[in-house]
């Protein structure tokens, strides 16, 4: 099956400096894929290519086999900025009429997909009445004008409430369910870390790393933390059992290396009359995300 979006061997430049270098991925239907980095890493110029604003210096970029700004492309993108905007003295359903007709297509479909991302009660309220929540679900709406098959969406949730955040990613789960693509990009890495099927980290223009979390925590090879919490009275038995714990609020912490974690958990299970519970904490991709962007030297 064809990509929904190739991109091969990108490079941007702006008067000599490197905003984009050698960036090779793919993103297949119904992926949802974050793309990660620091401030200038490449994030907004990567979006910016796709959505066909601006050219690429070199590379290849196919969007569903089309260019990238072709009608073909456009006609299969779609784009929600970071902080939209519409106008405060229109109601949600006059403006997404608008965007429809302007789209070609009929402003009677604006109340089914003002319900698809939750807003059919506030249909009638002017957007000026509207919460920051509210107006992100305007501008999700507005994007899935037309069944985008790609959807680029640059830090769609920053500034939402953490119910409005989990609403938003549940929306995006349904369409990514029904196939559409989706690339965002996010400093909220805990987020990301449990609603994405990929993640890629660009650092200085670069991709220094590109899976699942599953498969960048491996590669990391990141130690591993085991949580140790003592029944009363016996935590000093067994911080004197377990070598290099420290207590942390309540617990005894340790750290292993991945390969180690077994013959530890065989050791703290010896200790089981003294112990109330063990967690083991893997690498949270914040770890991973420093890991890798320390290695680039930052
Ligand atoms: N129009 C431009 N002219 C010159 N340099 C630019 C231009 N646009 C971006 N850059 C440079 O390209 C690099 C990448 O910028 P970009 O905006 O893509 O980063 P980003 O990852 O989106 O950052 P942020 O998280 O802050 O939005 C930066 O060094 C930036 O200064």
């Amino acid at each position: 099956m064809t990509p929904t979006l190739t991109i091969s061997k990108l490079n941007k430049r702006f008067d000599g400096v490197a905003a984009l270098t050698e960036v090779s991925f793919r993103i297949a239907a119904g992926e949802r894929v974050a793309l990660l980095g620091h401030n200038g890493a490449g994030k907004s110029t990567m979006m910016k290519i796709i959505l066909g604003l601006i050219p690429a210096t070199s590379g290849e970029i196919e969007i569903c086999g089309a260019a990238p700004g072709s009608a073909q492309a456009r006609a299969h993108v779609a784009y929600l900025p970071e902080n939209v905007a519409f106008h405060p003295a229109l109601t949600g359903l006059e403006q997404l009429g608008h965007y429809l007709r302007l789209r070609g297509e009929s402003a009677g479909l604006a109340p089914a997909l003002l319900d698809r991302v939750g807003l059919g009660h506030a249909a009638k309220r002017r957007i000026g009445t509207y919460s920051k929540g509210m107006r992100q679900r305007v501008g999700l709406a507005q994007a899935l004008i037309g069944h985008p098959r790609l959807l680029v969406l640059d830090e769609p949730t920053s500034g939402l409430d953490p119910v409005s955040r989990r609403d938003f990613y549940a929306l995006l789960d349904e369409l990514a369910a029904t196939g559409a693509s989706i690339l965002l990009s996010s400093h909220a890495l805990t987020e990301v870390e449990a609603r994405t099927d990929r993640i890629l980290i660009l650092s200085k223009g670069r991709m220094v790393a590109t899976g699942s979390l599953a498969a960048l925590r491996t590669a990391a090879d990141l130690p591993v933390s085991v949580h140790v919490t003592a029944i009363n009275g016996y935590a000093a038995d067994i911080a004197a059992a377990l070598p290099g714990s420290i207590f942390v609020q309540g617990e005894l912490r340790l750290t292993c290396r991945p390969e180690e974690k077994l013959a530890l958990l065989a050791r703290i299970t010896d200790l089981r009359p003294k112990l109330a519970d063990v967690e083991i904490v893997p690498p949270s991709l914040e770890d991973i995300y420093s890991h890798y962007s320390k290695r680039d030297g930052q």
